[in-house]
């Protein structure tokens, strides 16, 4: 599994050549182009050039501050309707990917990578065809819509839900089939049902919004998941990454919920945030194993709490175990984050050799590419590298407010 993300990096670039295999073509393709007849990149007309990247004037509601902003040419024609604010649609509308460049969008179509499939009891899912390495990138899709949570506050029902179809309707007539074709689970009026059954929580320019990404809102939820998603905030790109191997045949799911839960608490969650019961491989686990797993669950959190800061006298032993519990619960993403906090116990304890082994550990199983965490990627590189001149050497700490 070493150098994962490195391997994640060429097959995002391998998929991204492919998308553009063009033999000889005038022009390279940006934003505002979409493929023509003979695959060359056409431009796209501008509806008004006065309001580009959107569409039109914005869709303000009559009660908030908030508004609707459509954009048909964004992702080569894919389209996107946000409700957010004015200022906040201005920033975003500053990100180069509404204007110059094109989104990554991985895999391309007509690809063989995984294929949806029927399953009992759980709808629609996906199932790979492939064999996907930790860290490896499998898809990247840019949402249809954004919906800004705060609009929630403050506006009624009905105006969400009709502001929330005129979002819908503005999209080009293929990306509006998209959005339809998702399940609905709660039977309540069409827009909102799709969104509440399918949309994901994302965080951009410190805002959050409820995101609609049809491929990915395909998989199901596993309280053990082979998949992690996030939003890479400058392609405005969902991507999932695995979090181990995965064979051919097997489902590829993500988590909905935090993980990290008793089997009681997330059943509970489940059904009252996602409404409905988790029937997935580690809720339906014998009851003898079930409790097992409550219990190591329990200490994990226990560990994570003393653990995350090195202002406690925790001893490098029970970092280890974090690891061994991780490792035995199937947390496999939470894996970098146990062997970095191991890595600064044993640094606090001037263990030069055990210092070395995790931080490298933390690089190697290192899945978050968003920008904070890749910092702390960089914080374990130097630290495997040269312990003794890391921050927390010989920093055990002895009560008090600061070392
Ligand atoms: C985001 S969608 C997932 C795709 C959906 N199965 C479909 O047919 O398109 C969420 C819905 O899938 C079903 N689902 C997903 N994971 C499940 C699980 N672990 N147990 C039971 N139902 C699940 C529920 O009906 C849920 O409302």
């Amino acid at each position: 599994d070493s150098g994962s993300l490195d391997h994640v990096a060429y097959r995002f670039e391998a998929g991204s050549s492919l998308s553009s295999t063009i033999s000889i073509c005038p022009n390279e393709p940006t934003q505002l182009m979409v493929r023509g007849e003979d695959n060359c990149p056409v431009e796209l007309p501008i509806p008004n050039p006065e309001y580009y990247p959107w569409d039109s004037a914005p869709k303000c509601l009559n009660t908030s501050d908030f508004c609707l902003y459509t954009s048909s040419s964004f992702a080569s024609g894919r389209g996107i309707s946000i409700i957010t604010t004015q200022s906040t649609a201005a920033s975003l509308a500053s990100i180069p990917i509404f204007t110059t460049k094109q989104p990554p969008v991985y895999p391309p179509k007509g690809h063989n990578l995984y294929y949806e499939f029927d399953f009992p009891g759980r709808g629609r899912g996906v199932i790979a065809n492939t064999t996907f390495h930790r860290g490896d990138l499998i898809f990247s899709h840019t949402p249809l819509l954004l919906l800004d949570e705060e609009m929630f506050e403050g506006t009624s029902k009905t105006e969400r839900n009709s502001v929330a179809k005129q979002a819908v309707d503005a999209l080009p007539p293929a990306t509006r089939e998209l959005f339809y074709s998702q399940a609905g689970h709660f039977g309540t009026d069409p827009v909102e049902d799709r969104i509440r059954t399918n949309g994901f929580a994302i965080k951009l320019g410190g805002r959050t919004y409820g995101a609609l990404v049809p491929e990915a809102a395909r998989l199901n939820h596993e309280c053990r998941p082979n998949a992690r998603y996030a939003l890479d905030a400058s392609s405005l790109t969902h991507r999932a990454h695995a979090t181990r191997t995965i064979r051919p045949g097997e489902e590829l799911t993500f988590s909905y919920i935090n993980e990290n839960q008793p089997w009681a608490s997330r059943q509970a969650h489940l059904r009252s945030h996602w409404g409905f019961q988790c029937k997935c491989n580690h809720c339906s686990l014998p009851k003898k194993q079930r409790k097992e797993s409550d219990a190591r669950i329990a200490d994990i959190n226990l560990l994570n709490m003393e653990l995350n800061t090195l202002w406690s006298p925790t001893t490098p032993d029970l970092a280890v175990e974090l690891v061994e519990l991780c490792q035995a619960e199937g947390l496999h993403a939470s894996m970098e984050k146990a062997y970095m906090m191991t890595a600064q116990r044993f640094c606090a304890w001037e263990d030069e050799e055990n210092t070395r082994k995790y931080a490298q550990l933390a690089v190697e199983n290192w899945l978050a590419w968003e920008k904070q965490e890749l910092a702390s990627k960089e914080i374990m590189k130097a630290m495997a590298k040269d312990p003794k001149n890391a921050w927390c050497w010989g920093k055990v700490w002895e009560g008090g407010e600061e070392f």
